[in-house]
């Protein structure tokens, strides 16, 4: 075989509970994973020694930091292949709340396992993508799927009715780690726009959209939007701008606008642009 192209599917949470605090430092959540058309693109090819790593289209390391360095390692040390080239390009914007590196993780865990033959199942591979980070297992899986615990224990969920989606980036990035521990100090968790994840798994069982898109809600909002005022003003221009809902991805900064059909989606993501460079429109997969 010569080069194997692997995409790398960003994500967002349809909904998102925290639970708790755990003894470990993690946190314990209910939250529905919705894979989106956004992605990176892997091209690896087999090689006789090493990880050879190349980023493109963003200010990234290629080194041992790289998630996917760190994943082909994972793989080298436990599965013994010689070695491997992968070129990296960058669309999904770097520390958003979309789960960017965790894909591209996922993508080298599935790209390694077909080029070299190792026979791993879905589910090795997912629990081998845990120990890189909590969002890598439902990367592997993709589609939409319910993650409880950390966001590794996981179950298949019926594939979303189509969402088009407006993805703005404000012009910074926000350390997931800093958010959960805003959760902890948070003086109040009261949120607004609660997540309503029953509705959210009937509206998927029935393929309901309008249920769907009413039941959206991340309870990490609270705690980005007072770390970073202008994730709030964000949301608020969305939905001036005709978005049915605005809500944050992960642990943000980036906020989804949920658009009614794709041409309203494009028109509004050309109003957002004009601030925010970093506007996309994309769909759920
Ligand atoms: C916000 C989400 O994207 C929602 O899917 C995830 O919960 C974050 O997943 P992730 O970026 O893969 O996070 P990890 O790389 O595993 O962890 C980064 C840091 O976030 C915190 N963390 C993460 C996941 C979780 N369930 N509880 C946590 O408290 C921990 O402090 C951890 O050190
Ligand atoms: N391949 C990669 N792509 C993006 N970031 C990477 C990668 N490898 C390592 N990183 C590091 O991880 C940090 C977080 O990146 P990422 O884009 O995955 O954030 P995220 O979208 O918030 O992830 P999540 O939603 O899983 O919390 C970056 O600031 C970067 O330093």
């Amino acid at each position: 075989m010569d080069a194997l192209k692997v995409p790398a599917y960003g994500k967002i949470n349809l909904t998102l509970k925290v639970l708790g605090r755990r003894p470990d430092g993690f946190h314990n959540l209910s939250t529905i994973f919705q894979a989106i058309a956004l992605q990176d693109t892997l091209t690896l090819s087999r090689c006789y020694e090493g990880i050879h790593l190349e980023v493109r289209g963003a200010r990234l390391s290629a080194g041992p930091d790289n998630l996917v360095y760190q994943a082909a390692a994972l793989l080298q040390q436990r599965y013994g292949f010689p070695g491997v080239r992968i070129n990296l390009e960058k669309r999904i914007p770097l520390a958003a709340g979309l789960a960017g590196g965790s894909s591209d993780a996922a993508a080298t865990l599935l790209g390694l396992n077909y080029l070299y033959n190792l026979g791993l199942t879905p589910g090795q591979l997912a629990r081998e993508g845990a120990k890189l980070g909590s969002d890598v297992p439902f990367c592997v899986l993709g589609g939409t799927a319910l993650g409880r615990g950390r966001g590794e224990d996981l179950s298949l969920l019926p594939p979303a009715p189509r969402l088009w989606l407006v993805l703005v980036k404000p012009p910074f990035g926000v350390s997931t780690a800093a958010v959960y521990q805003g959760w902890d100090a948070a003086p109040s968790r009261q949120n607004p726009e609660p997540p309503d994840e029953d509705r959210a798994l009937a509206a998927l069982r029935a393929g309901d959209r309008e249920q769907l898109v009413r039941a959206l809600g991340n309870d990490l909002e609270i705690v980005t939007c007072r770390l970073y005022p202008e994730v709030k003003a964000i949301k608020l221009r969305l939905l001036a701008a005709g978005a049915e809902r605005a809500i944050l991805c992960g642990s943000g900064p980036a906020v989804f606008g949920v658009a009614p059909d794709r041409q309203t989606a494009v028109s509004i993501a050309s109003r957002l642009r004009q601030t925010y460079p970093e506007t996309m429109v994309t769909c759920t997969l």
